[in-house]
């Protein structure tokens, strides 16, 4: 099990070189929640690019730290820039994260998702009911195939009931899980960090997961899978309670938040409230 003062002072350092470095970490993401992705990226010290086609995915593997694969809308063209934009991530030893939004929702997502598989994601961002049906559909020992539980892109399921699908994938992968909720797991399969923090008012907003998912990437420019997955998912625990005392409803809170984002310390992302276990 990871020892917690040395983790604090890794991702401390995590984030200190975001903001020092600027790292670009590229997105194919939904039409839904693209800005907000972009603003987040920015305010937590990245640099973004948006993109849909495949060989411009491939040129911002070759010209980022990371990209970020999030499948909220697809488009025809996704058959194709998706699973380039993987394997060229894959073959370049570059991190890439994965958030299956709306798993289960028609073919194309499932046959996307289901070739992501073999192309083993750094770290794979989800809400409960998506982590559980992405280690149904990718077969993972422990788990059941049972695409029918998706009702959208909100979750139907608690954290923790989704926790040994987590540690399932994060075995499978080697990389790490985070599942998103009121409070956030992390897993390497080894250790699992439970964070602390943020709002109810985060689930009142369109993006939160997905704007998650772009900082995720933006941290593993510069670290390894599982501190770059507690840092930013600290980052934004951190920054969820500070915008909550200063916004109490779902435009303005969203508009505190992206400044908070921006105010943290590195030191304060680092102390956010985590307890460690094994996995
Ligand atoms: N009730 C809550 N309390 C605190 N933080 C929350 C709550 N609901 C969601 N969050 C936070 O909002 C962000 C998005 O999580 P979530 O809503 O689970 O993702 P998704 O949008 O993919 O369903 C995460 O940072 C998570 O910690
Ligand atoms: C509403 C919606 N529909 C397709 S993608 C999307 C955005 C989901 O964003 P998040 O999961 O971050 O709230
Ligand atoms: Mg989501």
């Amino acid at each position: 099990m990871i020892e917690q003062k040395q983790l604090e002072a890794s991702i401390a350092k995590a984030a200190a070189d975001v903001r020092a470095n600027n790292p670009l970490a590229g997105s194919i993401t939904n039409t839904v929640t693209i800005d907000f992705v972009a603003n987040a990226q920015l305010a937590v010290g990245g640099s973004a690019a948006m993109v849909y086609l495949p060989d411009e995915g491939e040129t911002l593997v070759a010209a980022g730290g990371a990209v970020y694969l999030n499948m909220g809308t697809l488009f025809p063209i996704y058959e194709e820039t998706i699973p380039r934009t993987a394997a060229a991530a894959q073959a370049a030893g570059k991190p890439w994260v994965l958030d299956p939004v709306g798993i289960g929702i028609g073919s194309l997502r499932t046959k996307l998702l289901s070739e992501l598989k073999q192309h083993k994601p750094a770290i794979v961002r989800g809400n409960a009911s998506e982590i559980i049906a992405l280690a149904g559909l990718w077969g993972l020992e422990g788990t059941a195939d049972d695409l029918s539980r998706a009702r959208g892109v909100d979750t139907a399921d608690t954290v923790e009931a989704a926790r040994a699908a987590a540690i399932a994938l994060a075995r499978y992968t080697e990389g790490a899980v985070v599942i998103s909720g009121e409070s956030d797991l992390v897993t390497d399969g080894h250790s699992v960090v439970i964070s602390h923090g943020g709002s109810a008012l985060m689930g009142k907003v369109t993006g939160f997961g997905c704007s998650q998912g772009g900082v995720l990437a933006v941290y593993a420019t510069q670290t390894d899978p599982f501190t770059a997955a507690v840092a930013a998912v600290n980052h934004y625990n951190l920054a969820g309670v500070a915008a909550a005392a200063a916004a109490d409803a779902p435009a303005s809170f969203k508009v505190a938040f992206i400044d908070e984002l921006f105010r943290a310390t590195p030191e304060a992302v680092a102390g956010n409230s985590i307890e460690i276990q094994e996995a």
